[in-house]
């Protein structure tokens, strides 16, 4: 059953949870039905957007061959915001796109986050609808604590960039449904890692707001780790 009673501001939130990715970087374990503290992996993504008073419903976008384990979870976890789950596409962005288009205009906030970042807190749900008012547009982010190098293809540096204005770009990132659905129509041709690079092309603004160093994205077996020892000091 799905309750219609969630809303920011007056205006309906839809959440995409990104989790169609093939985990080939992960040596064989599928990250996003992984255990981490005793739940897959999923569920502790999902959780917070369940919980979250503003969410009024979620998609969550699948490997093709990994729906009906999704379906049962879903039922196992009884979410009852969970509307649709859905099989992605080739790229992280062709199943986002696939979300957009289960979404009715009666949504104006849609919030995208990757099934493989399990840490995301409540709050940063909050702080990201308050960021994309502005401009309709925000994502999350941290100051980059490494040196980046520019580098050429034959491997020498050709430049040291700025640390002061390099930031590492997380989800969740937060758009008004109608300029998402814009960006993703307007760009079919083009590749990207991330939803804001669509929105940035149409000349749209996008606000930072504070990610978290806790907010990592499972991509290899050391990131698991990583987000075990981080689950466990979270002490839930
Ligand atoms: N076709 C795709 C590819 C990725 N993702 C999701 O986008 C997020 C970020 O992608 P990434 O960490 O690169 O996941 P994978 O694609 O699974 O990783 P890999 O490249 O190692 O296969 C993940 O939650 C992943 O499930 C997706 O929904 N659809
Ligand atoms: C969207 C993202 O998580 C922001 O950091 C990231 O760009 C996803 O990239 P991936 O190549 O799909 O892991």
């Amino acid at each position: 059953m799905h309750y219609n009673i969630a809303v920011y501001n007056g205006e309906k939130v839809a959440a995409i949870i990104a989790a169609a990715g093939r985990s080939e970087r992960m040596q064989g374990v599928d990250k996003i039905f992984t255990m981490l503290g005793n739940r897959p992996v999923l569920s502790r993504t999902v959780y917070p957007f369940e919980c979250h008073p503003f969410i009024d419903r979620i998609v969550v976008v699948i490997n093709p061959d990994r729906v009906t384990p999704a379906e049962k979870l879903a039922a196992n976890e009884k979410w009852r915001k969970v509307t649709d789950i859905i099989a992605g596409g080739e790229r992280r962005q062709d199943s986002v796109m696939k979300a957009i288009a289960r979404l009715e205009n009666d949504v104006k906030w849609v919030i995208i986050h990757d099934g493989a970042r399990p840490l995301v807190r409540l709050a940063q749900i909050d702080e990201g609808l308050d960021a994309a008012v502005e401009t309709g547009a925000a994502v999350c982010a941290v100051p980059v604590t490494d040196t980046i190098k520019q580098v050429s293809a034959a491997g020498f540096i050709e430049a040291t960039l700025d640390r002061e204005k390099l930031f590492a770009v997380q989800t969740p990132q937060v758009f008004r449904y109608e300029i998402i659905r814009r960006a993703y129509d307007s760009a079919a041709q083009m590749s990207v890692t991330d939803d804001a690079s669509l929105v940035e092309n149409l000349g749209i603004r996008v606000k930072l707001f504070p990610g978290s160093y806790a907010n990592i994205k499972i991509t290899t077996p050391e990131s698991l780790a990583t987000a075990e020892m981080l689950w466990r000091r979270s002490g839930d």
